[in-house]
């Protein structure tokens, strides 16, 4: 278990329904090498440092969630989530009992196989950076934009796709979701609430196994992953 120097918890947000899975039960509960997907996603985030977490959990799934979280070498604790993810991080935000200046990690159970050691590196670097931190990867595909009538080509070398887990000081993560949610603004992640109230964003570097089980080839794509890790092997 990696150690930090300042207090650093956790919300997983893994209160969604994984519409776009499509699996008989609730995205965060679908199994992963026979582990569900939460259990995977908190047993990382403990491993790269994180001392006290809460989870966000559909409301008539919550025993399930908490007997799949049953054992995990941290404080646990399992709050219903809200109708969008970004109500389900601020109610885990409010959910935890941590000081003001406490490192506070948000991350999606849907990243399963996010490895320890960018949990780690995404803390230490809000440490280092004061800043929101966020793990990004280099865009692989070409990138059109499109409009009305036609398209255009984007520059990649310019974008990186955004993962989790997204840290920052708690105090900044609360102010920024309290105003957001005041605002009636809606973001897709919680750097873009930072950013809104006008905290720098620092990249570091993400990790392909940290992607998002969104659809069915997904769970294919993360089944063939762990095999490889099990063996020993990297892809
Ligand atoms: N009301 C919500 C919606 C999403 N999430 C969580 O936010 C993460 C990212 O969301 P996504 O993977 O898109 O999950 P779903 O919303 O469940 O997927 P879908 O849109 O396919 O239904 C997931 O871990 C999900 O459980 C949440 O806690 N509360
Ligand atoms: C937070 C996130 O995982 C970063 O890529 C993503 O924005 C979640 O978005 P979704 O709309 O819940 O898929």
């Amino acid at each position: 278990m990696i150690q930090h120097e300042v207090p650093v918890v956790a919300v997983v947000v893994a209160a969604g329904s994984g519409s776009r899975l499509g699996a008989a039960v609730p995205k965060s509960l679908v199994p992963l090498g026979g582990v569900p997907l939460v259990r995977r996603a908190v047993d990382a985030l403990v491993a790269g440092g994180a001392q006290a977490i809460v989870v966000t959990v559909p409301a008539e799934r919550a025993a399930d969630v908490e007997d799949a979280l049953n054992g995990v070498a941290a404080p646990v604790r399992c709050v219903p989530g809200g109708a969008t993810r970004q109500e389900s991080v601020r109610i885990g935000l409010s959910e935890l009992g941590a000081a003001d200046d406490a490192i506070v990690l948000v991350h999606d159970a849907a990243r399963a196989l996010i490895p320890p050691d960018v949990v780690s590196a995404v803390a230490a670097a809000v440490l280092t950076s004061g800043e929101a931190v966020v793990p990004v990867l280099p865009v692989v595909d070409s990138i059109r934009e499109v409009g009305e009538q036609s398209s255009r080509v984007v520059d990649r070398g310019r974008l990186r796709s955004v993962q989790t887990p997204q840290g920052a000081r708690m105090w900044q993560l609360r102010a920024a979701h309290d105003r957001i949610a005041a605002d009636g603004v809606e973001v897709t992640d919680d750097a873009a609430a930072c950013e809104y109230v006008g905290i720098p964003v620092t990249l570091v570097a993400g990790h392909r196994d940290a992607m998002k089980i969104t659809e069915p080839v997904d769970l294919i794509l993360a089944e063939a992953l762990l095999a490889h890790r099990t063996a020993g092997a990297r892809p």
